[in-house]
This record gives C-alpha cells, sequence and structure tokens, in this order.
C-alpha cells in the first residue's frame, strides 16, 4: 500500500473516545471491506449476547452464574434492587475504611499509622492489584503495597524483608474469591506465622477479600480480623480489578478508585455501539479475529511505550487466555481456541524480542501503547529540538512502520496520560474486546475448567508425599525407588516419588538420598531418623 493510501485507511478506520482522548488505531491491520462485512452478522450477535449478560442472562452456563463485572461502575444496570445496593454500599465501604486509615482513626496495635500492607492473592486476586500498583501508585504511596502472589516461600521471604522494621504498621490483605487457594493459604500462613514470632496480634492487621461464607471469610469472621470485604459470584476473578479486590489496594495507595470505576464506566458505554466503527472494543475484536482466522493463529504481543505500564501485559495474559483458552465452544464441539499474550514494555523490547519480530516466524500482531504526555513537567533537550520522549515515539514509529514493511500487523492504542480514568478505561476496553470476541467464536469465557487437572494433581502429590515419609519412617533399612512405589501402593508413579524425594533430600527433609543422583534407579531411600 502506497503513502497516500495508508494514510486514508488511517483516517478512515481512526477510533477516537472525546471525553477520554483516546485513540485505537487498527488501519496497520490487514483485513479488507470484505471481510468486514462477512463477519458483520456475527457481531451483530455478539453485541447482543453483550447486552444479554450484562441484562443478567447466565452467561456462565457451565457454573450457572451471572457475569456482573460491568455493574461494578454503573450498579444501575444491576438486575435487581439489592445488587444495586449491595454495588454502591461495597465501594463505600471501601472509601470509608480506607479514610479511617488515612485519617488515623484506624490504627496499628501500636498506636501509629498503618504504613505498609502486604497483599497475598493469586490470579485475578492479584495480577490487577499488581497492575493498577505500578500504573498509578506513583513514589509516594499513602500506604506502600508489597504483594505475595506464589507459592515460593523464597518470595514470601522476599515481600516480609521489604517491611521487616515496620511488621507492626503493616496492614495484612488475604485476597481469594474461593478463599480456598492454597497458594493464597500458605502465604497467610506464613505472613501470620512472622507476626505471631514477633509477639504481633494478626487478626488486629489482617484484612480478608472473599466470598461469604468461604474458609477464609468464616476464619476472618471467627477471630475478628480488622475487616472484611465481600466478593461476589457473578465476579470472575480475572474480571475482579475494579471489585473491592483492586479497589481497596489502590485506595490504600491513595489512588483515586472513583476515577478509575468512572473511567471503566466511560468506557462500557462506547462499546455498547453497534456501528463497529464506533465501538472501540468491536474494532480490537475485529483485529484479533482477522489476525489469527478466529482461531488464535497469532500470539498478542502487547508493546506500551511506557514504563508504568509494564504489568499490562501480565494482567492481560490471564484475562485473555484464562477466558479464550478453552478446548470446547458452547456446543461442546472440540475447537482448541485461545490467543497467546506476551509482552514487556517499548523501547526495551526493542532490544530483546523485536528482531524475530520483524524477520522472524510471522506468528504474532503487535498491540502498541503510546501515551501523549512524555512526563509531568518539562523535558531536557537532548540535543536542540529533541527530548527522551521523542525518541521514545521515534521508537514507537520506526517499529511498527519496520514490521508494517514486513507484512506484520499492528494495532496502535494512544492515551492521553497513565491516570485511573484511563487505567479504568483500559481494563474495560480489555474486558469487553474479550467478551465479544468469545461471543464472536462461540465459546465460554467465564469459565477455567482447564486449570482444575494441575491443582488435582498438586494435592495428590502431597498426599503421596505424606505417605512416603511414614513409609520410611516405619522402615527398617534403605528403600529402593521401586520398593517405595510397591509399598505406597503407587507402581505407575515411580517419577514423581523420585521426584518428591529428590525435593526432601535438597531441603534436608528428613529424608537422604544415597547413590548416583543422576541414576535414579540406583537410588535408595533413607529416614533420617533411621
Ligand atoms: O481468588 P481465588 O479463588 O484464590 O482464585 C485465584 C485464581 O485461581 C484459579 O486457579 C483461577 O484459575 C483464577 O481464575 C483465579 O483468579
Amino acid at each position: 500500500m502506497d503513502a497516500a493510501a495508508s494514510w486514508q485507511r488511517y483516517q478512515d478506520w481512526l477510533y477516537f473516545h472525546d471525553g477520554l482522548t483516546l485513540y485505537v488505531d487498527i488501519s496497520r491491520m490487514g483485513f479488507d471491506d470484505s471481510f468486514v462485512d462477512h463477519l458483520r452478522p456475527k457481531f451483530d450477535r455478539a453485541l447482543q449476547a453483550m447486552a444479554d449478560l450484562e441484562a443478567g442472562a447466565i452467561a456462565n452456563p457451565d457454573e450457572g452464574r451471572m457475569v456482573g463485572h460491568y455493574w461494578l461502575r454503573d450498579a444501575d444496570l444491576a438486575p435487581t434492587p439489592e445488587l444495586r445496593d449491595e454495588i454502591r454500599k461495597n465501594v463505600a465501604d471501601v472509601d470509608a475504611f480506607v479514610g479511617r486509615l488515612h485519617r488515623g482513626e484506624i490504627v496499628a496495635p501500636n498506636g501509629q499509622y498503618f504504613t505498609d500492607a502486604i497483599s497475598i492473592g493469586i490470579g485475578g486476586s492479584a495480577l490487577g492489584p499488581q497492575f493498577v500498583s505500578k500504573a498509578l501508585a506513583g513514589f509516594n504511596p499513602s500506604i506502600q503495597l508489597h504483594f505475595i502472589d506464589n507459592a515460593d516461600p523464597a518470595g514470601m521471604d522476599e515481600a516480609l524483608a521489604q517491611v521487616q522494621d515496620r511488621l507492626a504498621t503493616t496492614l495484612v490483605i488475604t485476597i481469594s474469591k474461593s478463599g480456598g487457594t492454597p497458594e493464597t493459604r500458605n502465604g497467610m500462613v506464613e505472613v501470620r506465622h512472622r507476626f505471631e514470632q514477633a509477639g504481633l496480634d494478626f487478626p488486629r492487621h489482617a484484612i480478608a477479600i472473599t466470598a461469604y461464607g468461604s474458609q477464609l471469610a468464616n476464619l476472618a469472621q471467627s477471630e475478628n480480623w480488622l475487616a472484611f470485604f465481600p466478593m461476589h459470584d457473578w465476579v470472575g476473578g480475572r474480571t475482579s480489578e475494579l471489585s473491592s479486590v483492586g479497589l481497596l489496594p489502590a485506595a490504600l495507595e491513595g489512588i483515586d478508585i472513583r476515577g478509575m470505576l468512572a473511567g471503566a464506566r466511560e468506557m462500557d458505554q462506547a462499546t455498547r455501539a453497534v456501528d463497529l466503527r464506533q465501538n472501540p472494543a468491536a474494532l480490537l475484536a475485529l483485529a484479533w479475529y482477522y489476525a489469527g482466522n478466529g482461531q488464535g493463529e497469532k500470539d498478542m504481543v502487547l508493546l506500551p511505550y511506557k514504563d508504568s505500564l509494564l504489568l499490562f501485559s501480565r494482567y492481560l495474559q490471564q484475562l485473555v487466555m484464562e477466558s479464550l483458552g478453552k478446548e470446547r465452544d458452547l456446543d461442546g464441539n472440540v475447537v482448541h481456541q485461545g490467543i497467546a499474550v506476551y509482552g514487556n514494555k517499548g523501547s526495551t523490547d526493542q532490544h530483546a524480542y523485536v528482531q524475530q519480530l520483524r524477520d522472524g516466524v510471522p506468528n504474532f500482531f503487535v498491540t502498541f501503547i503510546e501515551v501523549l504526555e512524555d512526563r509531568q513537567g518539562p523535558s531536557l533537550e537532548l540535543e536542540p529540538g529533541i527530548t527522551s520522549g521523542d525518541y521514545l515515539l521515534g521508537f514507537l514509529l520506526g517499529t511498527r512502520e519496520a514490521l508494517s514493511q514486513k507484512q506484520r500487523d499492528s494495532i496502535t492504542i494512544t492515551i492521553p496520560r497513565v491516570t485511573p480514568r484511563i487505567v479504568g478505561a483500559l481494563i474495560a476496553l480489555y474486558e469487553r474486546a474479550v467478551g465479544l470476541y468469545a461471543a464472536l467464536i462461540h465459546i465460554n469465557a467465564y469459565h477455567q475448567p482447564g486449570v482444575e487437572a494441575g491443582k488435582k494433581a498438586a494435592a495428590q502429590n502431597l498426599s503421596l508425599q505424606k505417605t512416603l515419609q511414614s513409609l520410611l519412617r516405619e522402615a527398617e533399612k534403605p528403600l529402593t525407588l521401586q520398593e517405595l512405589a510397591q509399598k505406597a501402593q503407587a507402581p505407575d508413579q515411580i517419577e514423581t516419588i523420585y521426584q518428591i524425594l529428590r525435593h526432601l533430600h535438597a531441603n534436608q527433609r528428613g529424608v537422604v538420598l544415597q547413590g548416583n543422583l543422576g541414576v535414579p534407579k540406583t537410588l535408595t531411600a533413607t529416614a533420617t531418623n533411621y
């Protein structure tokens, strides 16, 4: 396409949201008008499906649930007066609680202001709060957040080390919709142990965000934790950033949560437009469909040219891949859907993997995110007329052009600056694009059946470990892996047995392996108390 045609196409397809000053440009995706016409009937159905969902339909049929995250930012949309009141009350409760903390009306047991908070959660109970914190907390948050988002003991130690001098003024927020996720429970138990070792009254520091009636809710209630904020079954983990899951941590840091909600609400409104060109979420869904042939054949590479948006790609990885990565469609046909998401930030990534994007396997499309405001305040001129921000834009435009020359497609989203309102709008934009795209490809975006297999296997391994530990304690002589497998009645688990024992051995956990560690069949295991 020559420059004039490309410029015309740019203008024809450029979407602009007046209120948010946000642009979406899909002109560098190679679709043509006939493709758009072909998809239009599917879009009509998808937009209707979104309208039904917002009206309270059971949009998650497998789990028999409504899907209500859009109500969180516009309570009037919720299908019953009770839900509307509850949504408003939840936001007001977060505001009121955090206001009292910031004013020093709620203080740590030692009488001082709370200074820090450790947020413990995983998946949808971590990624949103982490993304928003990095995007918006700035250098001097009212309360400094630290995250434990894994079962890694060393990661827990790191978070605790960050607050070791201030444990007495640290809040602990345990976030889990189900209230039974083992990683989160482990983190909470470890942190609690440190508080107890330090002679601190853990419940006076502890906040739970979880569903009513969950294990975590019961614990918080029975121990009278400092605060409890509910999660609802009609909000999925990966779309919970604008529920108390995301609002409480953000508010603690001093982020304007009403601004985030307002931005999301404005974006929701824009993405109800039935005219595709006027609907930014539909434009993204159209571009994704085109890129991957409606089968996820191309990966989504996210390149925000702004350090504070670093975690957007990680946040979107769960939102997109857990929503779209499905074995079956809504009729039960095997479809193996999904779109892989990765990315970090520009221009940093130009010095890492962009080489492959331009010259290597053409199995991706890029989404550039451009932020118009370079920084707060004036910029130094590095050379006459040129600032660091000019360089950053130059790198973005250069890469976009270089990819285009090699028929590598890209989308560009342009935002004025990174504010609570814009971050709320970006979250909503992608939630809506995922919802629409899922409807286009006829899958349930709101369940995650595939996640269960790994969890079940993990539980079985822990139970096998307990059996092995007790067999070794009772054994009168060292046992080979084969013998242990027989005794544990797990002859087909010998590989797992080896891996469990190797881990116990490496951590001096009461098991010693003898023989050649690299040749499993030579090994014998002994309990160290043998
Ligand atoms: O919030 P929780 O119930 O602890 O769940 C945390 C995460 O774990 C699960 O395995 C799901 O796949 C995620 O969608 C969820 O966000």
